[in-house]
């Protein structure tokens, strides 16, 4: 699968060095992440100023040192001058070890809070986000964009600022010592500022294309490993390998592009540099022979020395601005995510408690996950109050959806759910999930022990209860031979009869007041089945349940049983009733026969 993280947008190339939205990215982030900062923040500041005043400091008692070997000729004021910058540069030395600290743990900081609050965010989404989003795009965001931003903000910032600073304190002393002569150095300024406008918009490019590419890379690579069984099977390592290969290469080549892209903007510093020293030294030589002019050969040294501490900087200053521009597609990605919306969430006022005992009613329910598929259209069903409901159907003719539906995993169009008379909308999402011992189709199965996997839907459970759920899930002697022993990532060391059976004793351990049961027990064998079957009906005494089936011999015994065809509910009634009706339940009872006998 493709993923598309950005997409480009039309008037891209009239856009100038920030867009509208790289500012209330920046916004975003400052606000929330540096603003209560700020004491922090200016210490590093003032730091960085120390070390601009000492770099300034230096440029000063150069032009004094020049001047005591050229004119006076004192040996004691020449040890001074050398005691002194000796001293500014340890000055230096310190700050230069003491901002990246702070400034790092600052970064790091902000960015942990920035992900636990994406993380937090995270957990608010629908699940329609996660059928339509690949894994590989969330991880994309939260780790590697995040991490990006960290080393960003943290010291590439600092040493800008602490750059900028330079710039500013030594240009104002080349100003204050020769006006002239730095204006004449600043011709070049113009040409600077298009080169970087027309890099910026070229980074930006490249680098959006370069996320997208690795969140495909990451897709990929997440969906290859998961299916390996299937990719193994199938015979299919060569086109999997050939699928990440291309997806690799797409990164180097988008990478190359990239650093081509950034790499324009220092040789253009450098020519623009040696335009200016040309000049400098050109008209700076001029203006120190000709006698119309009140400045020597050393004013004109350290004025040279001075452009040298300016440039550096700047070069630095201008790889900065390269890093940003491609550092602001990575925020823009990050907080990308802050901007998605939750749409299932409580009301104003939920309700905390409601009558768990009470019977279930879709009423006139209307439900599409997309626009154009629809898939209930005004489905009405009465689910009632500790009776056993089965519901069958054909493959996809709805019915794990209705589980979802009552869960609130998905919200409905129109019409309504009620437990109990209370409108699920209305009903605090915790509490309504509480009220569920849920058996699904897809177990999630966590790379711990067994008895961890059990204990994950009720933590507070005691041991005697654990042990309890797993006796009736017929899975307590698997823990006894497994021990501790973490079960692989999903579950990979067990069988699928084995993965049901944990989610069995978790629906047990859960002990809540509603039963969801989809194709509970079609993984066992027919013996455990039984068992387990036996287990679960005692636990369903006095509950609402729902079963979903395909084999009819698992709900023959309902109290109830609702056909599905293609979204409607097209028959309902006992087992003996479906079959004397002689419908769609009765056909689909005439093809499974061979089950009963
Ligand atoms: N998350 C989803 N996003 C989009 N469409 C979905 C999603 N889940 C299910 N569908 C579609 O909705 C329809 C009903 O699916 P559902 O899983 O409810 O059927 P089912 O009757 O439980 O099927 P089965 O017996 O195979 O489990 C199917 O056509 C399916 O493709």
């Amino acid at each position: 699968m493709k993923i598309r993280l950005f997409d480009r947008k039309k008037n891209e190339s009239k856009l100038p060095f920030f867009t509208p939205q790289d500012l209330v990215n920046i916004r975003w982030f400052w606000n929330n992440y540096l603003v209560q900062r700020t004491p922090w923040l200016l210490i590093v500041l003032g730091l960085i100023l120390v070390q601009g005043v000492a770099y300034q400091q230096f440029l000063s008692l150069t032009e004094s040192g020049l001047r005591v070997i050229f004119d006076e000729g004192v040996i004691t004021d020449l040890i001074q001058v050398c005691a002194i910058v000796f001293g500014l540069f340890t000055v230096r030395a310190v700050t230069s070890y003491v901002v990246p600290r702070l400034s790092t743990w600052l970064a790091a900081s902000a960015v942990m809070e920035m992900r636990r609050d994406l993380i937090e965010h995270m957990m608010t989404f629908d699940l329609s986000y996660f059928d339509r989003t690949s894994p590989g795009e969330t991880i994309l965001r939260l780790v590697s964009q995040a991490e990006g931003l960290s080393s960003f903000v943290g010291q590439a910032t600092v040493n800008a600022v602490r750059d900028f600073v330079t710039v500013i304190i030594v240009s104002g002393y080349l100003i204050y010592k020769a006006p002239v002569l730095f204006a004449s150095a600043l011709v070049i300024a113009p040409a600077i500022i298009l080169i970087l406008q027309f890099v910026s918009h070229n980074i930006k490019m490249v680098q959006r294309s370069a996320e997208n590419a690795l969140g495909a890379y990451m897709n990929t690579l997440e969906e290859t490993v998961n299916g390996m069984r299937t990719v193994k099977i199938s015979n299919q390592e060569r086109f999997e390998e050939e699928r990440l290969l291309r997806s690799t290469s797409e990164i180097r080549a988008l990478a190359i592009r990239l650093q081509a892209a950034q790499a324009t903007v220092m040789p253009a510093i450098d020519i623009a540099s040696a335009f200016a020293y040309a000049l400098v030294i050109g008209f700076g030589g001029y203006m120190a022979i000709s006698p119309s002019y009140d400045i020597d050969g050393a004013a004109i040294i350290a004025f040279l020395i001075g452009l040298v501490m300016v440039f550096d900087p700047l070069r630095n200053l201008a790889k900065f601005f390269t890093q940003l521009q491609a550092s602001l597609i990575l925020l823009d990605g990050v907080n990308g995510m802050n901007r998605i919306k939750p749409t299932i969430t409580d009301v104003e006022k939920p309700l905390e408690s409601f009558d768990t005992t009470g019977e279930i009613l879709l009423s006139d329910v209307t439900f599409a996950y997309s626009p154009e598929s629809p898939l209930f259209d005004k489905l009405s069903m009465e689910f009632r109050a500790g009776e056993r409901t089965a519901i069958v159907g054909a493959t996809g003719s709805g019915k794990t959806t209705i589980l979802s539906l009552i869960s609130r995993l998905y919200e409905i169009e129109s019409g309504k759910i009620t437990i109990g008379g209370t409108n699920i909308q209305d009903i605090r999402i915790s509490n309504l999930r509480e009220s569920f011992s849920v058996v699904a189709q897809d177990i999630v199965i966590f790379n711990a022990s067994l008895w961890e996997n059990i204990k994950y839907v009720r933590p507070q459970s005691t041991d005697e209860e654990i042990w309890e759920a797993a006796e009736a899930a017929e899975i307590a002697d698997l823990i006894r031979s497994r021990g501790d022993m973490p079960l692989g990532p999903k579950g990979a060391q067990l069988s699928g009869g084995q993965k049901q059976r944990i989610a069995i004793a978790r629906a047990f351990l859960r002990k809540a007041p509603i039963l969801l049961l989809d194709e509970a027990t079609s993984a066992l064998d027919q013996r455990t089945e039984e068992r387990v079957k036996r287990a679960l009906a005692r636990l369903a005494e006095g509950k609402t349940t729902i079963i979903v089936a395909h084999r009819l011999s698992a709900i023959s015994d309902a109290d109830r049983i609702y056909v599905l065809d293609q979204g409607r509910a097209v028959e309902s009634g006992t087992h003996q009733e479906l079959l004397d009706i002689g419908g769609l339940y009765h056909g689909m009872y005439s093809t499974q026969k061979g089950e009963y006998h």
